[in-house]
């Protein structure tokens, strides 16, 4: 099966905050628990990712850098940001 790209784990990501059951959507939960919780996610995650890159290999540091990204995806669709807000912006 083909990479998820980013525009389609936002696709995803917003429709599980739309209709998605927090009790098993990961994405759900986190937009139930609002930007505060969300945005805590998002600073643990970019330390594990500076921790990764410094001191751990490759792949390791790839694996805290799609969390980081994902966590992001899920700030961004819990403050009804869309990719090309951020786009316009790159
Ligand atoms: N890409 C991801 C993804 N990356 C990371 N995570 C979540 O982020 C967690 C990693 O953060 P931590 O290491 O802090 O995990 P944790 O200790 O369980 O977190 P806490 O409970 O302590 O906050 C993982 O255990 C997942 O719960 C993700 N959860 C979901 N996705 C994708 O998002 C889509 C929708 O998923 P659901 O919303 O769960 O259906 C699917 O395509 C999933 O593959």
């Amino acid at each position: 099966m083909a990479n998820k790209t980013f525009d389609e784990l936002f696709a995803e990501l917003a429709q599980k905050a739309a209709t998605g059951d927090p009790s098993t959507s990961r994405t759900a939960e986190l937009v139930a628990a609002g930007v505060h919780a969300i945005g805590k996610k998002v600073v643990e995650e970019a330390a594990e990712v500076w921790m990764a890159a410094e001191h751990e290999g490759t792949d390791r540091t790839a694996e805290e850098i799609s969390q980081l990204l994902y966590h992001l995806q899920v700030l961004m669709v819990a403050r009804g940001i869309t990719l090309d807000d951020v786009y316009a912006h790159l």
